[in-house]
This record gives structure tokens, sequence and C-alpha cells, in this order.
């Protein structure tokens, strides 16, 4: 088996990217909002232990160029059908006949590289999904060893996951469950400790955070 996990992080075009959380800062501000989630995610889960690739499939020009430097990959792929579609392409591109391939969402502000870390070693090469703080979405699903993602994010992704045969893991794990829908789902992190892209732009905007040492 290869060692370490391959991961996609989806986004869409910013202007239509978390429209739950439009109103929690100047509206042109929110694409720079929605590009510092993804900015803290990716970033600690390219240095989480047991993280080998991160590819982030996009649909907007400003996601490569905020992305330069991060060691994480990115292809901009317009016109794909929906958030599992983009899901499926990007993972055929990191899948090798051994290797464990997963997709992560791009919303995890608070993420500690340990927890990620834990999850993909909790999962041991069985296909498993990590529940975000509701219970009801998911996080993180890794595919078995050299299968295909099968990618079921949606309303409901964690029951559907559940249902494919994938294992629950990371239950543990506030910051890999600390998805970021709404501006109280904001807050939640911020009592985690926001990354520092998150953490600085929230603060001038007044929202106040505590950052990730
Ligand atoms: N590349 C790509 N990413 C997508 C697509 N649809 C959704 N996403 C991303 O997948 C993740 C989950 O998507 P959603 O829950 O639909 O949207 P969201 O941006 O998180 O939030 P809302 O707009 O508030 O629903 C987010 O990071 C989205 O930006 C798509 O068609 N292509
Ligand atoms: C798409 C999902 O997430 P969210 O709606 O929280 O972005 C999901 O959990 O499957």
């Amino acid at each position: 088996m290869d060692r370490g996990a391959d991961l996609v992080v989806p986004i869409k075009r910013l202007d239509r990217a978390k429209s739950r959380l439009r109103g929690a800062v100047p509206v042109d501000e929110h694409a720079e909002l929605v590009l510092a989630l993804l900015l803290d995610t990716v970033t600690a889960a390219i240095s989480a232990e047991g993280v080998r690739r991160v590819l982030v499939v996009c649909e907007d020009e400003r996601v490569p160029a905020a992305l330069l430097g991060t060691g994480v990959d990115c292809v901009d792929e317009r016109g794909l059908p929906g958030l599992n579609a983009a899901l499926a392409f990007g993972a055929e591109s990191l899948r090798t006949p051994a290797g464990t391939v997963g997709a992560l969402q791009a919303d995890l502000p608070a993420l500690r590289p340990a927890d990620l870390t834990a999850a993909i070693a909790e999962a041991a090469g069985r296909r498993a999904y990590c529940a975000d703080r509701q219970g009801t979405g998911t996080t993180l699903l890794l595919a078995a060893p050299g299968a295909p993602l099968n990618p079921r994010f949606g309303p409901g992704s964690a029951a559907a996951h559940a249902a494919t045969g994938a294992v629950l893991v990371g239950a543990a794990r506030p910051s890999l469950r600390c998805d970021v829908d709404t501006e109280d789902d904001l807050g939640v992190a911020a009592e985690l400790g926001l990354g520092v892209a998150t953490g600085k732009f929230t603060r001038s905007f007044g929202l106040g955070c505590t950052i990730t040492p």
C-alpha cells in the first residue's frame, strides 16, 4: 500500500461560494473571506503527516493565484456538473493503483494537522468519513486504497457515506468537524482557534477570534 492520502478540496466560483456566510463581512470582502477559509484549510492539510498531495478543484482564476507558494496543487475546471462531479474528477486525477484518495471540505479554518493525521490513521485503509459538528454533513471522505472516491456530498451526506460502507472516523477531532457555513459556525471555529488567514480577516472586521499557535 502507498503511504499517505491524496486529498481533493473543492471550491466553486467565489461569488457563488459560502452564500450562507453573506452578510458576515461587507459584500466586497466576501470572496476574500472564502479564500481565507480555503487557505487555512489547505495550509493545515498539506502539513499533516499522512497527507501526500492536496489538489484544489476550483472555478475561479483568483484561487490558483491565492494558493501560490502553499505547496498545494490547483486545477481550474469550469463546467463540471456540480460538487460530486468536481470531486470525482479531482480524485481520478490523483488515483494510483494502491494509493488512498480523499475529499476534504474547503471551509475548515480551525483545522489542526494532528486531527487530520489522526483521522487518516483511524481509517487504517478502510473507506471512511468524518461527520461535521452537527453529524449530518461530511468534512472528510477517504476511499479504500486503490478504490475510486465515489463521493455522495450534499444534504445528509454523512448518512449517505455510511450507506456506501464508509466507517465513521474523527468523532473526537473537533477541528476536523468544524466546517463553517454560517456566522455562528465562524464563532465556534474562532473558539477552537482560527488559522492565520481567517483570524486576521475576522479580526479586521471585529468578529473576534484566537489565532492557532
Ligand atoms: N469545484 C467545484 N466546487 C464546488 C461545486 N459545488 C460546490 N463546490 C464546493 O463544495 C463545497 C460544498 O459546497 P456547498 O455546500 O454547495 O456550498 P458552500 O459554498 O459550502 O456554501 P453555501 O453556498 O452556503 O451552500 C464548497 O467548498 C463549495 O465551494 C462545483 O460545482 N465545483
Ligand atoms: C456539501 C456538504 O457540506 P456543506 O453543505 O456543509 O458545505 C456536505 O456535508 O456534504
